[in-house]
């Protein structure tokens, strides 16, 4: 299977802090991919190298076929970030106009983004009238609505209730099998066993690249909350 994103030997300093200190991975095509790990551990730095916007020391991110950044990827890669990135005195329906035209697209592919988010009744409101979770789906929709061919998606689920979070997840999954490359972050375990593919971040080091069934067998529990602690523990034992 291709890869989509090829990451080799990154070196990403922030502030006086190295965030990552030589990270090697890849990201297959097609596919939901979970970059998991605690609050800290360098995932939202990850994504930002994968999309070019993250000054990096050294080290090389290949994205279809690119270089991270490069011009030619703008329209290809998707990119939500944890903040919202939409106006706030449009409407839901105005801004998703607003971003479908961008990407050369017309009224229905708006519509479309923005029924597949559940925004459909909210759709004439303005941005800034909607809660946290609403604004969250706004930005998810201006990103789907360029039917990008890489989505890159810091934490998206955050702040939406279950039944909300399964549709986003059913989406993705919808999305990889129509052949879309997704990453996906969450610090929420539970969120893993909906992944292809997992990696599995620890202070800016990669514990792990599996997928759900194969961490699960590892450690030989079923709770992947717990298969992670697992792996944690057995490497602290063999740098100890
Ligand atoms: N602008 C910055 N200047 C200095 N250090 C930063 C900056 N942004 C992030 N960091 C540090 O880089 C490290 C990794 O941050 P990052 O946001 O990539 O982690 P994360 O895994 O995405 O966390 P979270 O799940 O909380 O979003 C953290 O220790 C953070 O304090």
């Amino acid at each position: 299977m291709d890869d989509a994103v090829t990451v080799r030997d990154l070196v990403v300093d922030r502030g006086a802090r190295r965030v990552l200190p030589g990270l090697t991975c890849a990201v297959p095509a097609g596919r939901v991919t979970g970059l998991l790990g605690p609050s800290g551990s360098g995932k939202s730095t990850l994504l930002r190298a994968v999309v070019g916007v993250q000054r990096v020391r050294s080290g090389e991110v290949v994205v279809l076929g690119r270089p991270a950044g490069s011009p030619a990827l703008r329209s290809r890669v998707g990119y939500v970030t944890q903040e919202p990135s939409v106006y706030a005195d449009l409407t839901v329906r105005e801004n998703l106009r607003y971003f479908a035209a961008l990407y050369g697209r017309g009224a229905a592919a708006a519509d479309a983004a923005i029924a597949d988010v559940g925004l459909r009744d909210a759709a004439g409101q303005l941005v800034r009238d909607l809660s946290g979770g609403q604004r969250g789906r706004v930005s998810l929709a201006s990103a789907l609505v360029g039917e990008p061919e890489l989505l890159v998606l810091d934490e998206p689920t955050v702040g939406l209730d279950p039944v909300l979070r399964a549709e986003l997840w059913e989406r993705f999954a919808a999305l990889a099998a129509a052949g879309t490359t997704l990453i996906v972050s969450s610090h929420v375990m539970d969120e893993a066993r909906r992944c292809d593919r997992l990696l599995l971040l620890r202070e800016g080091e990669l514990l792990s690249d599996s997928t759900p069934e194969q961490l699960r067998a590892e450690s030989g529990t079923d709770d992947l909350e717990e298969s992670f602690l697992h792996l944690i523990r057995t490497r602290q034992g063999v740098a100890a």
